[in-house]
């Protein structure tokens, strides 16, 4: 557990890396309008293209520099060019996730995720900047009783200072009485959340009957070493992204390594990014929470025929998806966008290749 992902020369990690020109030949830059606002954005922009082996993704967020997106690269590439292995399973249990909207738009969210008694579990954003924890407390409780069996999560983005999280996450766990699964990245950094674990134990923070968990995102997928979270101690569980992590294989070391529980959840992909998403859920040999993989509802459309939304709280492992030819043109975006795209391809690219030569010296 001691060295860095990118340090080792684990299985499957050493690639020819696909010239920028081949990655071209079949590359589609589309915008996809959300039906809520999420992360304070209503569209979600998206290089897609296809390699030998199916087609990939390339969506780092817009304010993203080449360092972080070429790991976004290199899980694009791996899904055309390296392919996910073999999955251990068929099926995959989703959770809704409910963005900051006010509690009366709560319902038409969740009906979105499929026949809303099939959810199994509800990611609920809190801590949303402009907001307040009695917005939070809100949203929570219409949660609740709309599907009250369903285990809930609230996700602060970090959005808490220590001193802001413990009664805060004390509220939300009374209103979730026993079904409150874990709080994710309630406070930023990896240090505070094991401060909060500490300080939420003393204050006696609990739902059904044991503390609180703190599951790790941001402190794994935007830190140097991912696995500090684990080493520290500073969470029960952690979340991971295929695109931040660097693809499945990265991804599956990863948790390996950890040895934490893990939940996969999107990046708030499209329906080709999140079959990578739950490729890599089809092979944690063990997955006991729903995963985050459900987002294509959030979207008003999406580039496959049939998008990967839930029914019956499950999303089936799809292997290969195929965007259709017609959303490819319908969503395409300007040619100046497109130049930009491009650019951010070639400049995550040049990151990338430097990364895996270093590897191979
Ligand atoms: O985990 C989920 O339910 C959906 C994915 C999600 O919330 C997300 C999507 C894009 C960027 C950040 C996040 C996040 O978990 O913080
Ligand atoms: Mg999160």
């Amino acid at each position: 557990m001691d060295d860095h992902p990118a340090g080792r020369a684990g299985r499957n990690l050493s690639w020819q890396l696909p010239e920028v020109e081949e990655i071209l030949v079949q590359a589609h830059v589309v915008s996809l309008p959300l039906r809520t606002r999420f992360r304070g954005q209503t569209r979600r922009e998206a290089m897609l293209f296809r390699g030998p082996l199916g087609w990939g993704e390339f969506s780092p967020f817009p304010e993203y520099q080449a360092g972080e997106s070429a790991q976004w690269l290199r899980a694009g590439i791996e899904a055309g060019w390296q392919g996910w292995g073999e999955p251990l399973r068929r099926h995959i249990p989703i959770n809704a996730t409910m963005p900051a909207v006010p509690p009366e738009q709560v319902e038409s969210v969740l009906t979105r995720f499929g026949a809303v008694d099939s959810i199994p579990a509800v990611k609920i954003k809190v801590a949303e900047p402009g907001q307040t924890l009695e917005d939070d407390v809100a949203r929570f409780r219409e949660v609740r009783r709309l599907v009250p069996h369903a285990g809930l999560r609230a996700d602060a983005n970090g959005g808490w200072s220590l001193a802001e999280a413990v009664p805060a996450l004390e509220r939300l766990a009374e209103v979730a009485g026993g079904n409150f699964e874990y709080a994710e990245q309630p406070v930023a950094g990896v240090e505070p959340l094991a401060q909060l674990r500490e300080a939420l134990a003393d204050a006696g923070v609990s739902s059904s009957g044991s503390p609180l968990r703190i599951a790790a995102d941001e402190a794994v997928r935007k830190a140097e070493d991912p696995l500090r979270v684990a080493r520290l101690g500073a969470a029960d569980l952690i979340v991971v992204k295929v695109p931040p992590l660097g693809g499945v294989e990265r991804a599956l070391q990863i948790v390996e390594q950890a040895g934490l529980d893990a939940v996969v959840s999107s990046a708030l992909d499209t329906s080709v990014g999140l079959a990578a998403g739950l490729a890599l859920a089809a092979r944690l040999p063990h997955l006991p929470y729903a995963c985050g993989l459900g987002t294509a509802a959030l979207f008003e459309h999406d580039v496959l025929e049939d998008p990967l939304i839930p029914s019956a709280g499950l999303l089936a492992v799809p292997g290969a998806v195929e965007p259709s030819p017609e959303m490819l043109r319908r969503h395409r975006v300007s040619p100046e966008r497109e130049q930009w795209w491009i650019a951010r391809l070639r400049a995550a690219h040049q990151v990338l290749a430097a990364e895996l030569l270093g590897l191979r010296a």
